[in-house]
């Protein structure tokens, strides 16, 4: 039974609620939902222990995220099998990508705080310089498909900025952070600094509301964001969103086409299409569409089979290729449940699935869909291949193909997103800039930009 973790306590409070195994449907294990006082008990906490941790001298919290980082280390195995039993990931992008980025992300936020200029100026008669401030008590609320990956990715600069925090990950993926809850503690991180609470969307909305939770990071549905928006708006607290996409891509007649056609396979299949950074929306120079089809939808009945998160997920991903067909879709590969004849076959499976022929209309190329499924279209020209990138209401990922460095820089500058990869897919720097614009979210997290907000600076002006 996992319990909250408040003030360095496991804290079994709260009625119990059922986490499944997508692969097999069964239940994995039992967690204690949060109710307004486990909520309060988990925000007083973290307010307790804001002041000596921003005290602090940030090279010393520096030295904290590195312990942490040497924590998932030392218990990297339970970390990978947490993981895999809420959410069905295969064992290989667990071990290379999900877990290994909390590591990264803990050393990453170390240096990057622990070298971090201030702004000062000189001006005849005036000196103005910056000092820097944590926010105070930061809310962190986790989505589930990447859960580890992305609670470190907000914890670590949190943290080495000197805010305490209050976690709340998705309750159908708790199992990681309760694995990270206890390494805290075996790390000996002063109680308080880090607290887990667990619940549905009723506690997470507890949580942003606390008039104890100085500002907000979130990263999920654009649904979602609005709501905790609307509910964080009266004290105009700090929000860091990263919301949903519906992510281009576009492959030239000058491209490598076997790089295009793997590329295009990691970007629209990883971790069953369940990534905001995944590709759903495909457009081919025509001179090469067909044969690009042809392997795409190859390949997608090759690639490793993951489970949608639940039941009610995979009904949504399913809804739509029962909606692609009704709007006239040519299925190229999948559109439906594969049959293992195993205990799979009670799990939460979908097909990869490549579908044509759909208006840019349609609401199958409006909407996110957040399956292992894309639309592939034709374009004739460069200009036509952008309008159609920027023709959506998101803005977040793109992914562009060709060998022209020329067209690279000119079309990557021109789309309307606040990632752009050239000839790659979701390879990363984490100093850069990483976020969204229009319904993709506010803000920026990476590098600088997460250290600015979690931080309020002060300007000080003397005159000499
Ligand atoms: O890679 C990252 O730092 C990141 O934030 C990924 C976000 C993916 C969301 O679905």
């Amino acid at each position: 039974m996992l319990t909250h973790f408040i003030g360095g306590q496991p804290v079994a409070a709260g009625k119990a609620f059922p986490v499944h195994d997508p692969v097999t449907g069964a239940v994995v294990r039992q967690v204690h939902e949060a109710d307004p006082e486990v909520v309060d008990r988990a925000v007083r906490a973290a307010r307790e222990a804001a002041r000596d941790w921003a005290a602090m001298p940030v090279g010393e919290r520096a030295g904290w995220m590195r312990r942490l980082a040497e924590g998932i280390e030392a218990r990297f195995d339970d970390l990978v099998a947490a993981e895999i039993a809420d959410t069905g990931k295969p064992l290989e992008q667990t071990r290379t990508l999900d877990i290994p980025r909390g590591i990264a992300n803990f050393r990453a936020f170390a240096e990057m705080a622990a070298q971090r200029p201030e702004d000062a100026f000189h001006l005849s008669g005036m000196l103005s310089y910056t000092v820097r401030r944590p926010l105070g008590v930061v809310a962190v609320i986790v989505p589930w498909n990447l859960p580890f990956l992305l609670m470190t990715w907000k914890l670590a600069p949190a943290l080495v900025a000197g805010n305490t925090v209050v976690v709340k990950p998705s309750e159908q993926t708790p199992g990681s952070t309760a694995v990270f809850a206890e390494l805290c503690a075996e790390a000996g991180l002063p109680a308080g600094v880090v607290n887990v609470i667990y619940g549905y969307g009723s506690a997470g909305q507890l949580l942003v509301e606390h008039p104890g939770v100085d500002a907000v990071t979130f990263t999920g549905s654009t649904g979602t964001g609005t709501a905790i928006m609307k509910s964080v708006a009266d004290r105009v607290k700090p929000i860091s969103f990263e919301l949903g996409g519906k992510n281009a891509g576009l492959v030239f007649e000058d491209c490598d086409l076997d790089k295009a056609v793997e590329g295009t396979v990691k970007s629209v299949f990883t971790n069953g299409g369940q990534v905001c950074l995944c590709t759903e929306r495909m457009y081919v120079h025509r001179s090469i569409f067909e044969d690009f089809c042809a392997r795409l939808a190859a390949r997608a009945q090759e690639v490793e089979l993951q489970p949608m998160i639940s039941a009610e997920h995979r009904e949504k991903v399913l809804s739509y290729y029962a909606l692609a067909r009704s709007e006239g879709a040519k299925v190229l590969a999948g559109g439906s449940v594969p049959v293992f004849g195993d205990h799979r076959d009670s799990g939460y499976f979908v097909e990869p699935t490549v579908v044509t022929g759909l208006s840019e209309w349609s609401r199958f190329n409006r909407e996110e869909i957040f399956g292992p499924v894309c639309h592939v279209a034709p374009f004739d020209s460069e200009a036509e291949a952008v309008d159609l990138a920027n023709g959506s209401e998101y803005g977040l990922a793109a992914t562009l193909w060709t060998t022209n460095l020329d067209r690279a820089h000119r079309v990557a500058q021109r789309l309307e997103a606040g990632l752009v990869w050239v000839n790659t897919w979701y390879l990363r720097d984490l100093r850069t800039p990483f976020g969204g614009v229009k319904l993709s979210g506010i803000g920026r997290e990476g590098g600088t930009r997460s250290l600015d907000f979690y931080s309020e600076p002060t300007t000080i002006t003397i005159k000499l």
